[in-house]
C-alpha cells in the first residue's frame, strides 16, 4: 500500500471522519509488528518455537484435508559446544545466524524456516513427499557445510550440520509429536552414524487401511449381505 492510499484509509472503528483515524491505523499496524515479533526468534530471525507448534498443528490438518504431504526436517549445528568452548559464545552466535540465512537461501518460499532452540532448527515442507524432503535436507545439509565463516582475526572457519527427516501424508496417522520425535530419532541416527549427514524414516509403504469389526458389520448390513461368523473362517 502506498503512503497516499493509508493516508485515505478510512479509520477501522469510525469511518472516514473519525479524529482518532491516524492513531489506531498506528495502533493497528503496532499490533501487526508486536505479533511478527512474538513469532520470530531474536537472533536469527527466523520464526521461534512458538510459531513452529502451531505451524506444525495447522500443516497436519492441511495434509488430512489436502492430501498433500508435508516434510519435517529437524537440523542440529555438529559439535557447537566445542565451537563455543573454543571460539566464545559471540562467535557462536555469529554462526547461528549464519546457519539461519543459510537455511533461508536453500527453501522455497511457502517452506518455514524455525529456530527449535538452541543449536536445532526445524524446517516444516508444506507439499512436499519423503524423497523431495530428502533433498532439501541434503542442499541445506551441503550449504551449510560450502558456507565460510569469517571471524575477526582473518580466520575462516566451517561447520557442519546433522539431519533428520520425516513426513506426513494422509495415510498417516500421528499427533504432531510423534512427527517430531520421528524426525528427532532420524537426527540421532545421523549423529551416531558420524554426523554432517542427513537421516530419512524409512516408512511402510500402507497397502490397506484397517477396517473395524463395527465398520465391517455397516458394510455388511449395507448390502444386505450375511457377515462371515469370523475372521479366522474366511
Ligand atoms: N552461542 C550460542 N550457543 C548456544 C545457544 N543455544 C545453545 N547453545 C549451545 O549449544 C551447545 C549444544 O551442545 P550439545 O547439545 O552438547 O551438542 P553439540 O556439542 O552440538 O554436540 P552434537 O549435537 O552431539 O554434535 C551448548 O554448549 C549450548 O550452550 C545460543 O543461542 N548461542
Amino acid at each position: 500500500m502506498t503512503e497516499k492510499d493509508a493516508n485515505h484509509r478510512e479509520c477501522p472503528a469510525c469511518g472516514p471522519e473519525c479524529p482518532y483515524k491516524d492513531e489506531v491505523l498506528c495502533l493497528r499496524n503496532e499490533l501487526e509488528a508486536l505479533k511478527m515479533l512474538a513469532r520470530t526468534d531474536a537472533l536469527t530471525e527466523l520464526f521461534n518455537y512458538r510459531h513452529f507448534k502451531e505451524t506444525l498443528a495447522n500443516e497436519i490438518e492441511r495434509v488430512r484435508r489436502s492430501n498433500q504431504p508435508m516434510g519435517l526436517v529437524i537440523g542440529d549445528v555438529d559439535h557447537f559446544k566445542s565451537f563455543n568452548d573454543r571460539y566464545g559464545h559471540e562467535l557462536g552466535n555469529v554462526v547461528l545466524k549464519q546457519v539461519a540465512k543459510c537455511i533461508d537461501r536453500n527453501l522455497r518460499k511457502l517452506d518455514i524456516a524455525c529456530r527449535y532452540g538452541g543449536e536445532e532448527f526445524a524446517l516444516i515442507l508444506p507439499g512436499t513427499n519423503i524423497r523431495q524432503a530428502e533433498r532439501i535436507a541434503e542442499r541445506v545439509r551441503q550449504a551449510i557445510e560450502q558456507d565460510t565463516i569469517h571471524c575477526n582475526d582473518g580466520d575462516e572457519l566451517h561447520v557442519t550440520m546433522s539431519l533428520g527427516v520425516s513426513v506426513f501424508s494422509s495415510e498417516r496417522n500421528c499427533t504432531p509429536e510423534q512427527l517430531v520425535a520421528s524426525a528427532d530419532a532420524q537426527l540421532y541416527q545421523a549423529k551416531e552414524a558420524g554426523r554432517n549427514r542427513s537421516c530419512v524414516e524409512k516408512l511402510e509403504k500402507v497397502t490397506s487401511t484397517p477396517v473395524t469389526q463395527e465398520e465391517k458389520a455397516a458394510l455388511f448390513a449395507l448390502l444386505n449381505a450375511d457377515e462371515p461368523k469370523a475372521d479366522s473362517e474366511e
